[in-house]
């Protein structure tokens, strides 16, 4: 096989059809089901999403419902899965937590052998409902705070943040918290989604395909990405005091050194977006809401400073993780739970393209090309 015929990383190369979203770099745009994603953002529930996700069509009011209940219903965390992050070292990446958790979840469903669409559904809306108590159990044990039990009558964003921090948070909270859970919810064949696409091609358990899932997820070049940008922003040092314009003038000096010595800045760039991330101006908007909200205009300065000197210097645009970061921090959250609240929302696309893959599948195996020894024998 020659040199050209392998495509390392799988770039350019067309897998499979989807119904599920359009990512369209010409237009920078990107669809859920035909929506754009920053209607959906702007004017529909995370709940809805979710539904539109999985049947392909905006819930029936009478539909929304009845799924809000179930969520509501089936919040609170399992014995078994605190069981089991209670055995989990306060030093493990709440990753592991997550990753941990999913396996326990599909270990006890009772559905877990059952491959049917009806049943995968159930389960897809089980994950969904159980998922937010495990990130913010995970996020209070590591501040040795007690477990804050859900409330049924709090909506999915209002409810994630009440379980994590123990208080209700203000409706411009929630709300970014909101369109931050509809912009990471799904994103075609990221190397997540491809993942749980790779594990049910063999006809495994959708429990099993997102918990793979989420080791694709963990890295930095993916959705570990969104921790890597708080990472920097504290490397060069997040200053209270520090006027807009100084704490940019700072930024810029530190990315200008970063790319002199050749490293790669987390939060910028994309496999498919050449132009710019089709869902940052919407985030954005959302970080601008809460650094206003928390009166935190440094933060603006940090931002802004690496952007520019970045688009200056390679012409790479910021992707989702890069006002994701700093939006999560100024909420609250610990950086590390970054990344698992990007699970509870992408847990949607994943299931999704999960079920597509198995209504249509064919085994994903492609073929490698060998580089290794000539054919050599023993002895
Ligand atoms: C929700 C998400 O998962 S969005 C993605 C989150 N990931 C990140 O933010 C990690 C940082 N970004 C990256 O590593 C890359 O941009 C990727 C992995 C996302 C996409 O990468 P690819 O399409 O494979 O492009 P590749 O990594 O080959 O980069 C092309 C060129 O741009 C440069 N480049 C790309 N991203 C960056 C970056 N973040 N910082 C510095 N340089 C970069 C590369 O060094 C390379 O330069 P070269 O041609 O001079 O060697
Ligand atoms: O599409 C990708 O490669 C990564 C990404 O932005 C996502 O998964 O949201």
């Amino acid at each position: 096989m020659s040199e050209e015929e392998v495509r390392k990383g799988l770039a350019g190369v067309v897998a499979d059809y989807t119904a599920v979203s359009k990512v369209n770099p010409d237009s920078n745009s990107l669809l859920y089901r035909g929506y754009p994603v920053q209607e959906l953002a702007a004017k529909v529930s995370f709940e809805e999403v979710a539904l539109l996700l999985w049947t392909g069509e905006l819930p029936t009011e009478a539909e929304l419902t009845l799924f809000e209940a179930f969520e509501r219903a089936n919040r609170a965390l399992d014995s078994r899965v605190k069981a089991a992050i209670d055995l989990l070292p306060l030093d493990c990446h709440p990753m592991d937590v997550g990753r941990t958790a999913v396996s326990v979840m599909g270990a006890n469903d009772p559905l877990a052998k059952d491959s049917s669409p009806e049943a995968e559904l159930e389960k897809a809306k089980s994950l969904f409902a159980q998922f937010p108590a495990v990130v913010a159990y995970d996020q209070r044990r590591r501040r040795a705070l007690a477990v804050v039990p859900p409330r049924d009558d709090l909506n999915y964003s209002q409810n994630f943040l009440w379980m994590t921090f123990g208080e209700e948070a203000a409706p411009e909270v929630v709300n970014a918290f909101r369109v931050s859970m509809v912009l990471y919810a799904e994103h075609s064949f990221n190397a997540s989604t491809f993942t749980a696409r790779v594990i049910t091609s063999t006809l495994s358990d959708l429990h099993s395909a997102v918990t793979g899932a989420i080791g694709a997820l963990k890295g930095p070049l993916h959705g570990g990405a969104n921790e890597a940008v708080m990472h920097t922003f504290d490397e060069i040092g997040i200053r209270k005091e520090e006027s807009r314009l100084e704490a940019a003038t700072r930024a810029k000096a530190w990315m200008e050194d970063a790319l002199e010595k050749k490293k790669k800045v987390m939060g910028f760039g994309h496999r498919v977006y050449k132009n710019g991330d089709s869902r940052v101006p919407t985030m954005k908007a959302a970080l601008d809401m809460m650094i206003e909200h928390f009166d935190r205009p440094e933060m603006l300065g940090l931002y802004d400073g690496l952007e520019q000197a970045m688009d200056e210097a390679k012409n790479i645009k910021p992707n989702l993780d890069y006002p994701a970061g700093p939006t999560y921090h100024l909420m609250g959250f610990d950086t590390d739970m970054f990344t698992p609240i990007f699970i509870a929302s992408r847990i949607t696309g994943w299931t999704a393209h999960i079920m597509e893959q198995r209504a249509a599948n064919s085994l994903i195996r492609p073929l490698s090309a060998y580089n290794g020894v000539d054919e050599r024998h023993l002895g």
